[in-house]
C-alpha cells in the first residue's frame, strides 16, 4: 500500500558540499523513483548547463514576476542570485503519487519546511570545514571573493543542521547516495505503517 500523494524530498546543505554532485549522482541510477524538480535561477550558465535540465535560466525581471506571480514554492537570493522552485512541477507530481526530489539551499529548504512540513528534510554535511573549503577552492567555478562570501554562508548555514529530520555526511558520493536511498525508502515504510494503524484504528470505532 502507498500512501497517494508522493513524498516531498528537500537535500540541502551548505554550498560546496557535495549537493549537485550527489544528486546528479542518485539520478544517474536506475533504482531512483523520485522525479527531480529543476529549479529557476537568475545566475549564468556555467558550461556545459543546459536550460530546461539544470536549471530554468531567468533574467531577474522574469523571476520577480514569477515571485509576484505566486509561481515558486520558495525563493532565495544567493550570493547574488535569485534561486527558486516552480511550484506547478511539485503540486502536479506529488499529486499524481510521484515523489518529487529538491536540491536547494539552506533558507529556501525552511521554508518549504513550514509550506510543507510532512517533506523528508535532509542535510548534507561535509566530513569536517576544511573539507568543505578544499571543495569549494577545488571546484574552480568562483573567484575569490564569491568563495569567501560562500564560505561566510555555509558557516551560518551549517548551525541550521538542527532544523532537519536527517544529518547526511557526504564523506563518499556512492555512500551518501545510499544513504539518502535508504532514508526514503524507511519513510516510505514509516508511512505506510501508520496510515495502516490508522485505518485499522478508524474500522475498529
Ligand atoms: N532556495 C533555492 N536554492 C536553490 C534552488 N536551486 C538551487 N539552489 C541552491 O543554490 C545554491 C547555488 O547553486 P549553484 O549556483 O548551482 O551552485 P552550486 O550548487 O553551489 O554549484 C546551491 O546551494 C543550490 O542547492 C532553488 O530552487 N531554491
Ligand atoms: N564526496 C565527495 N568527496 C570529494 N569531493 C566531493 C564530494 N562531493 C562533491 N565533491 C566535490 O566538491 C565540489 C563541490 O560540489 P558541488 O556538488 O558543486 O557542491 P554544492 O552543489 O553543494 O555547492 C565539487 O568539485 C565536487 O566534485
Amino acid at each position: 500500500m502507498r500512501s497517494e500523494r508522493g513524498l516531498l524530498i528537500v537535500l540541502s546543505g551548505p554550498s560546496g558540499v557535495g549537493k549537485g554532485t550527489v544528486r546528479k549522482a542518485l539520478f544517474n541510477q536506475e533504482d531512483i523513483q523520485f522525479q527531480y524538480s529543476v529549479s529557476a535561477t537568475t545566475r549564468n550558465p556555467r558550461e556545459g548547463e543546459v536550460n530546461g535540465v539544470d536549471y530554468f535560466f531567468k533574467m531577474r525581471e522574469e523571476f520577480e514576476r514569477m515571485i509576484a506571480n505566486n509561481e515558486l514554492l520558495e525563493w532565495a537570493e544567493f550570493v547574488g542570485n535569485y534561486y527558486g522552485t516552480p511550484i506547478a512541477y511539485v503540486e502536479q507530481t506529488l499529486q499524481q503519487g510521484k515523489d518529487v526530489f529538491l536540491e536547494i539551499e539552506v533558507q529556501g529548504a525552511l521554508q518549504v519546511k513550514k509550506a510543507f512540513p510532512e517533506g523528508v528534510f535532509i542535510f548534507l554535511a561535509p566530513p569536517s570545514l576544511s573539507e568543505l573549503k578544499s571543495r569549494i577552492v577545488g571546484r574552480g567555478t568562483e573567484t575569490e571573493d564569491v568563495i569567501h562570501n560562500r564560505l561566510t554562508v555555509a558557516k551560518e548555514e551549517i548551525e541550521m543542521m538542527d532544523a532537519y529530520d536527517y544529518v547526511v555526511e557526504n564523506d563518499e558520493v556512492q555512500l551518501a547516495c545510499d544513504r539518502i536511498k535508504a532514508i526514503v525508502v524507511g519513510e516510505h515504510c514509516r508511512r505506510e505503517r501508520v496510515a495502516k494503524y490508522y485505518k485499522q484504528m478508524t474500522e475498529v470505532e
